[in-house]
């Protein structure tokens, strides 16, 4: 398929994932944070990928929002549909995945719906339907004590029949090795959703090949860098591979276990950080305007850092204190406001870590969109936003990226 593919991710890191992947596979792609306006004016393209912030949010919302999306990309002339959802299936029992799978499968109608969350460049493979996050099965990786999607089994057909009654198919890898015509005749066999094994970037170019005519497709990174590989091939790019300069700041609220070594890593450097304590302050302005006040405290040392971060038994005390919504409202309300007093202070690189709290930065300074820029980690570039007087935005996936990502990203 050479028309438009059009993207609608679950989360804004997650969004800028999988822009990259498109990218990097030579399609010309475009980035926008919400479903933008009818009346945008769009420069050539061969993706477009609209960020929603729907992973963790009731149902309904997640449906509709992921519709209205859907309702765009399609007045756009988009053929294909590609939902780009977390590579260690970040959900609840009660969904979002499975929901919004079974919406934009009754908007775009055909039999089986292939999809895996393998993404083998971030570690993640699935095996036997079980998804391993590097050596170890997802359940007993740090993402079981996630504060808003604790992921505690590892088998997928489980996991998505929990959030859906459309049938779960999977095809396991000893299938995919017998090549494409195997795979194909496997996925002709069945309806509803088919999660397929995957191990290795050949086996997700395999599966991009299967699947380059199929209406909607669903997966992490890995998939989408499949699918790029096997659309036809862009002459050029939308890209902007300058790296951005200014004064940085760093704004985490991410609790992966990745993002904890990075914080300890930018405070053993001696970078000054505050810490969001949501149970001393639990009003979001007052909150960020102790930041604020701090940050404006500050002498010539090195881009500050203002965290949440926590490991996972103070977060279980704070969650306690204050329930899970509660505790992530507030602190995502009050990094809202410190990002626009940041980039009111002439902050012209802010770097975000968590999908949440990525979409709560980007929300609260109105950018509606960007452009790719330079990757810094793997799955991690730089956003040069649409519009002035934003800073440039690296919007960090809670999991990614080495133990320097955050000093190194922030750094002179
Ligand atoms: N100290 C804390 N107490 C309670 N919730 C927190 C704390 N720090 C962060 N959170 C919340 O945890 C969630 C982290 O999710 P997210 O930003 O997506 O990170 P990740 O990319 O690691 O999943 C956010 O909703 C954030 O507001
Ligand atoms: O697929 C992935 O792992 C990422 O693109 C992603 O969605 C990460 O989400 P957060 O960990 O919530 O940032």
């Amino acid at each position: 398929m050479t028309g438009v593919l059009g993207a609608i991710a679950d989360d804004f890191t997650g969004a800028t994932d999988v822009a990259i992947a498109f990218r990097r596979g030579g399609q010309r792609t475009l980035l926008f944070f919400g479903v933008p306006p009818e009346t945008e004016v769009l420069p050539p393209h061969d993706v477009i990928v609209i960020a929603l912030k729907s992973r963790a949010i009731p149902v309904a919302d997640a449906v509709s929002s992921s519709l209205d999306a859907l309702r765009w990309l399609r007045n756009r002339q988009t053929e294909q549909i590609y939902f780009k959802y977390c590579s260690t299936f970040d959900s609840t029992p009660r969904g979002n995945i499975g929901p919004v799978l079974d919406a934009l499968s009754r908007a775009l109608p055909h039999r089986g719906v292939v999809m895996t969350p393998s993404s083998p460049e971030h570690g993640r493979t699935q095996y036997q339907g079980h998804l391993f996050v590097g050596e170890t099965l997802l359940a007993e990786s740090p993402m079981r004590d996630h504060p808003a999607t604790p992921m505690t089994d590892s088998q997928l057909p489980r996991l998505l029949r929990a959030q859906t009654d459309t049938p779960v198919a999977l095809i396991t890898h000893d299938v995919v090795r017998r090549g494409e015509t195997a795979v194909r005749e496997a996925v002709d066999g069945k309806t509803g959703y088919v999660l397929v094994d995957a191990l290795t970037e050949d086996d997700l170019r395999l599966l991009g090949r299967v699947v380059v005519d199929s209406p909607l497709v669903a997966g992490a990174a890995g998939l989408a860098a499949g699918l790029a590989a096997a659309r036809a091939s862009a002459t050029s790019l939308v890209t902007e591979a300058r790296m951005p300069t200014g004064p940085a700041a760093v704004l985490s609220g991410s609790c992966s276990a990745r993002t904890l070594e990075q914080v300890a890593v930018m405070t053993r450097l001696g970078r000054p950080a505050y810490r969001l304590d949501p149970v001393a302050t639990p009003d979001p302005d007052t909150l960020a305007a102790g930041a604020l006040v701090w940050y404006d405290s500050l002498t010539d040392v090195g881009a500050p850092l203002v965290y949440s971060s926590s490991s996972p038994s103070d977060l279980k005390r704070t969650q306690e204190e204050l329930g899970v919504a509660r505790s992530a409202g507030i602190l995502e309300k009050a990094t809202g406001l410190i990002a626009i007093g940041l980039a009111e202070r002439g902050v012209g690189r802010l770097v975000a870590a968590g999908g949440e709290t990525s979409g709560a930065i980007v929300t609260a300074l109105g950018v509606r969109g960007g452009v790719i820029g330079a990757e810094a980690a793997p799955g991690v570039p730089w956003i040069h936003p649409l519009g002035d007087g934003h800073p440039a935005l690296l919007l960090k996936s809670g999991n990614f990226g080495d133990p320097d990502l955050l000093a190194t990203a922030s750094g002179s």
